[in-house]
């Protein structure tokens, strides 16, 4: 290698670890904690309300757990004055069978409060998770259009996965742990104020020390959390984009991005354990200055004849079980950051109403024969930006209508209105002369196929994806759908028929394959209006042929607007409509526009002449 050559590879090598250090910025808008809010506490509190029983069970069963905590030491204390000193056997026995069997009730009463705690955490969670499932599911089109889907996918399972927590473990047992420390309190004044003062000077320094510790610990944690999930979000990314990441030949500039994830996540995690690691030593150290105060105040007391050994073996054991309540208390005051900030996430997304909803009094669509009427019909997705402005046509029964025109014209617009995703937001649609704005969405969107560009395959079996369209129907009719698009022969054709399992987006299938297969879910599912946005890829020639055949039986005895690519398509159909600017600019059949030499004429000529 000569000499500049080494030179260009070492300055490559220092350009990437510069790169590599330099600081990542990324963009996230989700807040990870907020301060605490009354009212989203309360609106929380409200989900625990349906389980009185569960939450009153648990309780009681803390109750156990809380009496063995205050009783238990003094006990002990009991034992040694009273027993061990005075070599007392008989009373020796009878108090440690006493102690046994209190622990035993701890161990009983702990199993079950676990049991019953999970129980009310879970019920908790899943009726959120359905609610917020189902309202995001009634939810319209411009919700979807504003938010990627993983976004709303990380509302439904980590934001609310991240209240599991406190549904579980934090809301009992906050209110056991505050009975405790109040309970210790109360009893070690009550049995010598001046040790309890010497005691529990250590006390709000613990508590101080274990808030600061934990809090922090929980931020480390939560960045490690974070880039991990970044992590993954482009490995998804990177996964399904394989294809284009090849053919651009952007391996390279891949692996440098994943590499500084990478990077950043180790130090992250790093970071976190450094946290981590003082928490445990830190809290024994303060447990042993308190302990060292108890017992150098308490041997003075001790020699003065005011406390006896009992006593202070008592008062070692109640501080002992001042810890545990306080680190808990620390968690839960974590737990409640965290969900302030979560909830109010998922409470944003359940207070969202849909836009496109049944009226009052909306009456049901009867079975329609499917004539069209657009009138004047304007819509805006955003404010001071018209989608369609002014749109008036008639369809007839079983009358096909191609929209044209170029990208961004409106056609798919009207498709939106048709079905209802969106409300016009000036002038009318009537569908056999009934407005649809005052029918019953279902009654509407049930009676209306929709077959769109890229067809949606489910995982599962052809089988499966077909019935989608009619789920009463049998395999017979499955078949026969198939079989009257031109499906049926692919399909048998595939290693398992009919009962092939097609993977996730039926990577397995062609283009052309899905396409038909959409044909026979729509034909099966036989509605009175067909909605086609026609496919655009190029498929090859006999594919091709069969979607051409399979199209003329979907389309024929139904009202059909086709988003049309194909020339065939759109000479066929009985009305053009010419979109432009969302505006209809010109009308009528391909021989009439044609002949009239305008706008559609220059439209085919640059679109459709290599199509036809
Ligand atoms: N969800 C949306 N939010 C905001 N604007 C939108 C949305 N969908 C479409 N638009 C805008 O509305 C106008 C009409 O779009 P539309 O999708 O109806 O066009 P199109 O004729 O179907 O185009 P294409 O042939 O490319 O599908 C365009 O200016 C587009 O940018």
């Amino acid at each position: 290698m000569s000499v500049n050559a080494k030179e260009q590879v070492r300055s490559e090598a220092s350009n990437r670890e510069e790169l590599l250090r330099a600081p990542f910025i990324y963009r996230d808008d989700e807040a990870l904690e907020k301060s605490f809010q009354f009212t989203l506490m309360k609106r929380l509190a409200s989900y625990m309300r349906p389980y009185p029983g569960l939450m009153a069970a648990a309780f009681c069963a803390t109750l156990g757990n809380l009496a063995v905590t205050l009783i238990a030491p003094y006990l002990v204390g009991r034992t040694i004055d009273t027993a061990i000193a005075h070599h007392r056997v008989h009373a020796l026995l009878a108090y440690g069978a006493i102690l046994i069997g209190l622990y035993l009730l701890n161990f009983a009463a702990s199993s079950f409060r676990i049991y019953l705690t999970n129980q009310l955490g879970q019920r908790v969670i899943q009726g959120l998770r359905r609610e917020l499932f189902v309202h995001v599911q009634g939810l319209s089109s411009d919700f979807f259009d504003a938010r990627p889907a993983g976004s709303i996918l990380v509302r439904i399972l980590n934001d609310v996965n991240s209240l599991q927590d406190l549904f579980t473990n934090g809301v009992i047992n906050s209110i056991t742990n505050l009975f405790t420390l109040i309970g210790i309190i109360a009893i070690m004044f009550s049995l010598n104020w001046q040790l309890s003062i010497v005691t529990l000077v250590v006390v709000p320094f613990m508590f101080m020390l274990s808030l600061r510790l934990t809090i922090q610990i929980r931020r480390a944690w939560q960045q490690v959390r974070l880039r991990l999930s970044r992590i993954n979000a482009h490995l998804a990314e990177g996964i399904q984009g394989m294809r284009v990441t090849e053919s651009y030949v952007r391996q390279d500039e891949n692996q440098m991005f994943f590499e500084k994830m990478n990077r950043d996540y180790m130090a992250t995690f790093l970071r976190a354990q450094r946290w981590s690691i003082p928490f445990g030593p830190l809290v024994d150290l303060t447990g042993a200055l308190g302990s060292a105060l108890l017992f150098w105040y308490g041997v003075h007391l001790l020699h003065n004849g005011v406390v006896t050994v009992g006593l202070l073996v008592a008062f070692a054991n109640y501080l002992g079980n001042f810890w545990t309540p306080i680190g808990q208390l620390g968690q839960v005051y974590n737990q409640i950051l965290v969900a302030m900030a979560s909830s109010e996430r998922i409470f944003q997304y359940l207070d969202t109403q849909a836009n496109v909803v049944d009226r009052d009094d909306a009456i049901a669509l009867p079975p329609i024969k499917g004539k069209v009427e657009f009138r004047s019909v304007g819509f805006s997705y955003e404010e001071g930006r018209r989608a369609l402005s002014d749109v008036s046509f008639e369809a007839l029964p079983g009358q096909t209508v191609a929209l044209v025109g170029h990208t961004g014209a409106g056609k798919s617009t009207v498709i939106n209105l048709l079905a209802r995703f969106y409300d016009p937001t000036e002038g009318s649609i009537l569908v056999d002369g009934k407005d649809i704005a005052k029918v019953s969405l279902d009654s509407l969107r049930s009676q209306i196929g929709i077959v769109l560009q890229d067809t949606f395959i489910f995982s599962g079996t052809i089988m499966d994806n077909i019935r989608y369209g009619n789920p009463a129907a049998s395999d017979e009719e499955v078949k026969a759908a198939a079989r009257a698009v031109y499906a049926h022969e692919f399909i048998e054709n595939l290693p398992e028929g009919y009962h092939t399992e097609v993977r996730e987006r039926g990577s397995r299938l062609s283009q052309g394959q899905r396409q038909l297969i959409s044909f026979a879910r729509a034909i099966l599912a036989d509605p009175r209006i067909l909605i086609l946005d026609e496919a655009t890829a190029s498929i090859d020639t006999y594919t091709e042929h069969l979607i051409q055949k399979g199209l003329n039986v979907l389309l024929e005895g139904r009202t059909a607007f086709v988003v049309a690519h194909r020339l065939s398509t759109i000479r066929d159909a009985h009305q053009i409509l010419v979109f432009d600017g969302g505006r209809i600019v010109e009308r009528g059949t391909h021989a009439q526009l044609m002949a009239h030499g305008g706008y559609y004429y220059d439209l085919v000529a640059a679109q459709y002449k290599f199509l036809a």
